[in-house]
């Protein structure tokens, strides 16, 4: 099936059109994810010019483009919430919690009613805090509303492998213990080589290092969003790690799940070592701590 086939009767909402909100509506226009495409931000003028770029590269499209009210947007069948402070060079993510919190809480508020079968994805960092945030105030079963969690990430290390074993992205299926072909990456000679260490650390510091050079990241997270639009519309079930509620850790992290028009299907946890699983349970802990006040 074509991207354009996907598209038929749904509709997306982005809310937030900086240069994340922006960049993912280009690429869910260009691969014709949607029927129609609302586009909403606090700044009207500034929505408005990227509403009329926009359409004038809808020729290429069977998306419609259009700026959608708050109540409009929260009729779509998929929103997209990218409204948040951009994260400063130097600034952590935890340092935008108070002041992504606050914009999260007055853009869903504005939303509301949302429509019931919608998919919220999270976007605005930082991302687990703020789906779980989301989840709770957003009405919305847990399984319909996600974060980009780690799938930017695993990407970024996906293509990282590309370079070194000359195989194809979508035929790396990462990290370490993984497998290409069913062959366990960590048994290539290119791969054995690897300080492993050095290498994961190259991957979680591309966004700094993209955010120190250029002020934002924009082009991936956009190609990985119209992804997701597109597991969505057309029900693909693919396994994506993302940002859900894991009942197992009591918090919202990113793991492996199947994504499809009811949202996430089904959680594959991967096997993890005892020192593994403690550093997911540390992680939970602090994400916990950071969404206390809405359990
Ligand atoms: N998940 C990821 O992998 C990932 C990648 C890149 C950026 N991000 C995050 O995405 C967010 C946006 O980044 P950006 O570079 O587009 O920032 P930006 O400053 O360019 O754009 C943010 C936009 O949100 C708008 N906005 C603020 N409050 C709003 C509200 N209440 N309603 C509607 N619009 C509102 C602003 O007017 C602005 O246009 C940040 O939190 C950033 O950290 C996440």
């Amino acid at each position: 099936m074509t991207d354009h086939a996907a598209s038929n009767g749904n509709r997306m909402a982005i809310i937030g059109a900086g240069s994340v909100g922006s960049s993912i509506a280009f690429a869910c226009l260009m691969r014709s994810v949607v029927s129609e495409l609302l586009i909403n931000d606090l700044d009207k003028k500034v929505c408005e010019g990227q509403v009329l770029d926009l359409q004038d590269a809808a020729f290429i499209s069977s998306t419609k483009v259009r700026v959608g009210s708050p109540k409009d947007c929260g009729q779509a069948d998929i929103i997209v919430i990218t409204a948040g402070a951009r994260q400063r060079p130097g600034e952590t993510r935890d340092e935008l919690v108070q002041r992504n919190e606050d914009i999260l809480k007055s853009v869903l508020g504005g939303l509301q009613p949302i429509k019931p079968s919608a998919i919220l994805i999270l976007v605005a960092n930082p991302v687990n805090i703020l789906t779980c945030m989301a989840q709770k105030l957003s009405g919305l079963p847990p399984n319909q509303v996600i974060g980009t969690g780690t799938f930017l990430d695993s990407i970024r290390f996906r293509g990282a492998m590309k370079e070194r074993l000359h195989v194809s992205e979508t035929s790396i299926h990462g990290p370490w213990r993984q497998a290409v072909g069913g062959k366990p990456l960590l048994s290539f000679e290119e791969i054995k080589t690897l300080d492993t260490t050095k290498e994961a650390e190259n991957v979680a510091r591309k966004a700094y290092k993209i955010i120190d050079l250029k002020g934002a990241t924009s082009f991936g997270i956009a190609a990985v969003v119209s992804e997701l639009a597109l597991c969505i519309t057309l029900n693909k079930l693919s396994v994506i790690p993302l940002s859900t509620y894991c009942d197992r850790f009591k918090a919202c992290l990113s793991f492996p799940v199947s994504l499809g028009s009811n949202g996430v299907q089904r959680i594959v946890y991967p096997e993890m070592s005892q020192e593994e699983i403690a550093l997911v349970e540390s992680s939970a802990e602090i994400t916990r701590q950071a969404c206390a006040k809405y359990l």
